[in-house]
């Protein structure tokens, strides 16, 4: 039978890391492959292994550590993944996107997740930032989909809107930051596929995400998204270009992980500096929860 997870356990997850943290986190971040030395720019940190954490699941991919990190940003407060969970490690998704949930408990407002993704689009080069404007859940489309069995209204409804699901407000700001930051030529707007991996995918997969309209595919990010829009988070999301996806049988490139981490380590002072600005200027609600 088809696994659930109940309000409760969600719940449980959520008073368990309130009585360990004083922070009341407002933003959560999730940090993508390569990408989890974020986490280490938060001050007054509190943090734990998924490990220790009741009903969290484990991280077991080179280069997402498995831990949480609570703590302040530019005075917010904010929760940091250092590490995700992905549908390929053969958790099912409603444990890939148990975090948002208890994030939702906990009061946090807003969730930016980063990823490291592979270039379709031909003006997308490796070191490049890509603000992501909308996804193509491909799983999801073949029922893979994290709000799949019965819907608990508490968290939102039975048939979520998905449309505008990557804030534009958002996005704009991000936009005028990076211009800012004088690194605007790195970055652009587009569309991010999901596919199931752990494989990469084939010549002809890539030609035929292209074709469909796809700028940079990667093995995470939209269940995360659906589960975040449907209990009414906001959403920021970016993926860093860390390879081009190979479109063409004469070439005999190759993608493989470490390459991918390469990539984000040496990138990942950007990413960093663009999504600290982008809390620090966020307005935040104040509303007592
Ligand atoms: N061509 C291509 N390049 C990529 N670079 C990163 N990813 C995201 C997948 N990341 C995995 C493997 O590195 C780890 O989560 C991909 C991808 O899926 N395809």
């Amino acid at each position: 039978s088809k696994e659930q997870i109940s309000h409760d356990e969600y719940q449980k997850t959520a008073d368990w890391l309130m009585s360990q943290t004083k922070h009341r986190p407002q933003v959560a971040i999730i940090c993508g492959s390569g990408l989890g030395m974020l986490a280490d720019t938060i001050k007054c940190q509190d943090s734990f292994a998924y490990s220790d954490i009741p009903g969290f699941p484990q991280s077991t991919v080179q280069g997402h550590a498995g831990r949480l990190v609570f703590g302040e940003l530019k005075g917010k407060s904010c929760v940091c993944m250092q590490g995700r969970f992905h549908m390929y490690e053969g958790h099912s998704l409603l444990k890939t996107t148990f975090p948002v949930r208890v994030f939702k408990l906990m009061g946090v407002e807003t969730l930016i997740v980063t990823n490291a993704a592979g270039a379709l689009a031909d003006g997308l080069q490796p070191g490049d930032i890509m603000i992501i404007k909308d996804h193509i859940n491909f799983p999801g489309l073949a029922g893979l989909n994290p709000l799949c069995g019965p819907n608990d209204e508490k968290f939102g409804p039975r048939f979520p809107a998905m449309s505008g699901c990557y804030d534009k407000g958002l996005r704009c700001m991000a936009m005028e930051i990076t211009k800012q930051m004088g690194v605007a030529s790195l970055v652009q707007e587009g569309v991010y596929a999901m596919v199931g991996g752990p494989n990469f995918e084939t010549i002809a997969e890539a030609k035929l995400l292209h074709r469909l309209g796809v700028d940079a595919v990667g093995m995470s990010t939209a269940p995360e998204v659906v589960v975040a829009t449907h209990c009414g988070l906001r959403v920021f999301g970016l993926s860093l270009i860390t390879n081009k996806a190979v479109k063409s049988y004469d070439v005999s490139d190759r993608v493989n992980h470490e390459g991918v981490l390469d990539v984000g380590r040496l990138h990942s002072q950007t990413v960093q500096q663009l999504v600290t600005e982008l809390i620090s200027r966020m307005e935040i609600n104040n509303n007592e929860n």
